[in-house]
């Protein structure tokens, strides 16, 4: 049996409100329309419909009014405004953060249809099991399948204190989502402290995360408590795992353990009760097989993982992502709210976005500032933005991946490059000479243009699995 979903219709125009019945009027749809936006407002009040259409300006209480009343009954209602460009911006801003469409008027009555069809597949998912955990949703966008396991983690692990790893690309929201897991679970109320490891110097990382006593070393004036005791009884996000240092893996694991540490020149015991969440844009197991990172440690760690796609895996959220950047940016700079025309729209879902997310918020950031109209076009974006030559497939040639990757690297604080590239370089072309001769290395060395005995060294190094065979 299907649904059936209901919509209201808010307009003054008894003209409008006849032909949107007339194209509403589905099987699977039931329809109330309103004069006046009170009277509507209360019908709302006592049963909520599936989806609102309303017009801006009516005579009383506007359109405006309406869905910032309705927001905060129902910040998830999806809203469908019908109303010419002049008054959307104000919309927009209305409903930040709330499911937004726009209708212009004059309007087609299979847009519409197809609009509150939209509306109506939207609100179904949000009531569905994979929605998101109550109060979360205006702080991650996700409607994407792979961001909706994402939310279904979140949900299960709140009321745990277990231990996370979350794995994601520079940018791609591990943060927001370890503040997730933070705030739904049952140490919401005490701190959490977010600390990332590629960005503190190797020699201070110690006295960071465990403190120190006074003249523990040159520069130590006054005693200083860590990250681990300012996040007690709440959570600390370690960023950047991967980049621990090996004698602070080594510590890290004995507080696990033993839930108490002492200060860096310290000799008492301090004991803390903090949860940790990890996050890593590294393959942890394969820094374990490279003996870069503890294997005892990443088991620890590794109890429940947390997978966030890449931006391009997930391009499907960019609109509602766009949008509320530009709603977000717009209030920091207290300028009006930017609204993407549908070309760029489709355009900067078509983009590679190497910085993921992090890097769309930059963007819209900028065409805040930089956008000259109201809308913004395609030619408006920045110039590295504008051309989609060769976005549709980043990873179709190696050299831009890579590329990527040395940015990514360099933008997130790693240094030695090489020595972090030429390994995998080396190991993912002799893997796949070996496969191409089914094992035999002597046909591998030629097929590389090396020696056999080199070829024996290198897989002694690089993939010490194979080397006895
Ligand atoms: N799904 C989302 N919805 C809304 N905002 C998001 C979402 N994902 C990320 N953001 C925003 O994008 C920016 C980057 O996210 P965040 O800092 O959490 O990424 P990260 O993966 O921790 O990056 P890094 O590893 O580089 O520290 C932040 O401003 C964050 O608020």
């Amino acid at each position: 049996m299907t649904e059936v979903a209901r919509i209201a219709i808010v307009d003054d125009d008894r003209a409008i409100r006849w032909v949107l019945e007339r194209a509403l009027a589905q099987p699977d749809l039931e329809v109330q329309s309103f004069e006046r936006a009170d009277a509507a407002l209360a019908s709302i009040e006592r049963h909520p419909p599936d989806v609102l259409l309303t017009d801006i300006r009516m005579p009383g209480l506007d359109g405006l009014d309406l869905m910032a009343k309705v927001r905060e009954m129902h910040p998830d209602l999806p809203v469908i405004v019908m109303t010419a460009h002049s008054d959307l911006d104000s919309a927009v801003a209305s409903y930040q953060g709330g499911a937004f469409e726009y209708l212009p008027k004059p309007f087609d009555v299979d847009d519409a249809l197809a609009l509150v069809r939209r509306g109506v597949a939207h609100a179904r998912e949000r009531r569905s099991p994979a929605a998101m955990p109550e109060g979360l949703s205006a702080e991650i966008i996700g409607e994407a399948p792979a961001m909706q396991e994402v939310f279904r983690a979140i949900g299960r692990l709140s009321q745990s204190h277990i231990t996370v790893l979350i794995n994601g690309e520079s940018g791609t929201g591990k943060e927001r989502v370890a503040q997730a897991l933070h705030q739904h679970s049952p140490r919401s109320g005490h701190p959490f402290i977010a600390l990332n490891m590629a960005a503190i110097p190797k020699d201070l990382m110690e006295s960071e995360l465990f403190g120190h006593e006074k003249g523990a070393f040159t520069g130590a004036a006054a005693q200083r408590r860590g990250r681990f005791e300012q996040a007690d009884g709440g959570t600390l996000f370690l960023d950047e795992i991967g980049d621990m240092p090996a004698d602070t893996q080594t510590r890290l694991l004995r507080v696990l353990a033993d839930g108490e540490f002492y200060r860096v020149g310290g000799h008492v015991p301090v004991k803390v009760d903090v949860r940790i969440i990890a996050a890593t844009h590294q393959n942890l197991e394969k820094l374990v097989m490279d003996g870069r990172f503890r294997e005892d440690l990443f088991h620890r760690l590794n109890v429940i993982r947390v997978h966030l796609p890449r931006l391009s895996e997930r391009r499907e959220d960019i609109p509602r992502l766009a949008q509320h950047f530009l709603a977000e940016a717009a209030k920091e700079l207290s300028a009006e709210s930017k609204v993407l025309t549908k070309d760029a729209e489709t355009h900067l879902t078509r983009l590679p976005w190497p910085g993921n997310v992090r890097q769309l918020e930059n963007t819209c950031r900028w065409l805040t500032v930089m956008a000259s109209g109201r809308e913004v076009l395609v030619d408006d974006l920045p110039p590295e933005l504008r051309d989609l030559e060769g976005s549709e497939a980043p990873s179709g040639d190696w050299r831009n991946a890579f590329r990527e990757w040395a940015d990514r690297a360099l933008a997130s604080g790693h240094t030695h490059l090489l020595e972090e590239a030429v390994p995998d370089f080396e190991r993912i072309l002799i893997e796949t000479a070996l496969k191409h001769t089914g094992g035999r290395k002597g046909e591998a060395a030629e097929l590389l243009g090396w020696g056999r005995n080199t070829l024996t060294r290198k897989v002694k190094v690089l993939l010490p699995a194979l080397a006895d065979e």
